[in-house]
């Protein structure tokens, strides 16, 4: 038996409280809440349903981390098999916005909205491309784009969402605030929700009608699948270039071409060109798709390893890897620094050279203050990378 008690007017008052009360919507399936008349809860962590002691005090550690803790003793001694029945004392969060805002959070968190953001602006961005004038930017093209970036969120919601379908294991230790990995959704919900979003995207890529389009979702589709799926020659995520392969498939291959194609030739009806700027904004995000690749699993070794996953930096160490992606990312922004000189027109010149050096200045100085024996460090350097990658996609319209 353990206890952690809460003062109810410390979780009022503490910094970070709102954080905290969302996350207070979060219950793993093995956590249950008991109240009693006096407002009085005890949280029950049952060891025997996965988690082992340490994840569960790594979750508590988490969900109660902006709470002043009054009292906290953790039974080191418990074995797997006992229940951990911390107590505390209530708020009471009793609202009618609750259910509404847990909903919305769990599926906000099923979603990965680092790669909804990616994958909406990455279509933006490369369909201005194909913009020659301000006369393109039509009710036609924008009606065109709309179709465009919808149908691939879709495709994006089914694709991470099969990866947690087949990760629920391993997300238990490397990502437990994941719906399924926590509970919040039973693997019957997970099936629902990714058939429905996959049967959307090919709906409306269907009723677009428009070749780049369909192929773009129905290549996605079948790289997505193969990753993650655990049937016999699949699950593609197992070996680590095939995986990183898959990655750079779609968000430098198919983003880059498949959706300029689908806005020049569909919804312009002109001739597909491949313009500088096209062939920059590919190879650039082949540097990036690497990195994502690479990583995403840098902060994940400790699932990865025991599952069997032999990524990178299970394979090579956390560091390597970390050094690999920094290397790769100042290659990728000095070339886009070289070919900004060589452009022949000044504010595009101008733009692109000050822009990537800026970038790669923010990079390299994050990289070099970072403590990589922190999964926490490691993680949100990882979102930096994401917001690298969103800034590029603002600065490959203006690359002339
Ligand atoms: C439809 C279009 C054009 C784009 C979709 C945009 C996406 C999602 C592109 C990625 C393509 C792809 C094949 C992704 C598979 C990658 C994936 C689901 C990675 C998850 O990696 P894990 O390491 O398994 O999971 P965690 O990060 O959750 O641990
Ligand atoms: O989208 C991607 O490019 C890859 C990816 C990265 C990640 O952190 C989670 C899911 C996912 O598909």
């Amino acid at each position: 038996m353990d206890s952690l008690r809460l003062r109810p007017s410390s979780l009022r008052s503490a910094p970070g409280a709102a954080a905290a009360r969302r996350r207070d919507h979060i219950l793993p399936s093995f956590c249950s809440i008991q109240r009693n008349g006096k407002g009085r809860v005890t949280l029950s962590i049952q060891a025997s349903k996965g988690p082992t002691i340490n994840h569960c005090k790594k979750f508590l550690d988490w969900k109660y981390s902006n709470h002043r803790i009054s009292h906290q003793s953790i039974n080191t001694s418990a074995k797997a098999g006992q229940s951990l029945q911390p107590e505390t004392e209530a708020h009471d969060p009793a609202s009618f916005w609750k259910p509404i805002s847990s909903s919305l959070d769990a599926f906000y968190r099923f979603s990965r909205p680092h790669t909804i953001i990616g994958t909406a602006l990455s279509i933006v961005s490369v369909s201005l491309l194909a913009v020659e004038s301000l006369s393109d930017i039509s009710p036609l093209f924008l009606t065109g784009l709309l179709e465009a970036v919808v149908a691939a969120l879709f495709m994006n919601i089914y694709i991470v969402g099969l990866n947690q379908l087949f990760d629920i294991e391993i997300d238990k230790v490397n990502k437990p605030t994941l719906p399924l990995a926590s509970g919040e959704y039973s693997p019957a919900t997970g099936v629902a929700i990714v058939s429905v979003f996959a049967a959307m995207s090919f709906g409306l890529g269907w009723v677009v009608g428009s070749p780049p389009l369909f192929w773009a979702l129905f290549i996605s589709f079948v790289l997505g699948t193969a990753y993650s799926v655990n049937l016999p020659y699949f699950r593609w995520k197992r070996s680590a270039v095939v995986a990183a392969l898959c990655i750079l498939a779609v968000r430098a291959v198919i983003v880059q071409l498949a959706f300029f194609l689908h806005i020049q030739t569909f919804v312009f009806r002109r001739p597909a060109v491949f313009s500088k700027p096209l062939i920059f904004a590919t190879a650039f995000m082949t540097f990036f798709s690497v990195v994502i690749a690479l990583f995403k699993d840098i902060p994940d070794i400790e699932g990865d390893r025991i599952f069997g996953i032999q990524s990178f930096s299970v394979r090579l160490g956390q560091s390597k890897v970390f050094w690999t992606c920094v290397g790769l990312l100042e290659v990728a922004y000095g070339v886009a620094i070289l070919m900004g000189v060589t452009s022949s027109s000044l504010w595009s010149k101008s733009l692109t050279v000050v822009g990537h050096a800026i970038l790669a200045s923010i990079l390299w100085s994050s990289a070099r203050s970072i403590d990589l024996t922190s999964k926490a460090a490691i993680t949100s350097f990882y979102m930096l990378i994401w917001r690298l990658f969103y800034a590029e996609y603002l600065l490959i319209p203006l690359v002339r």
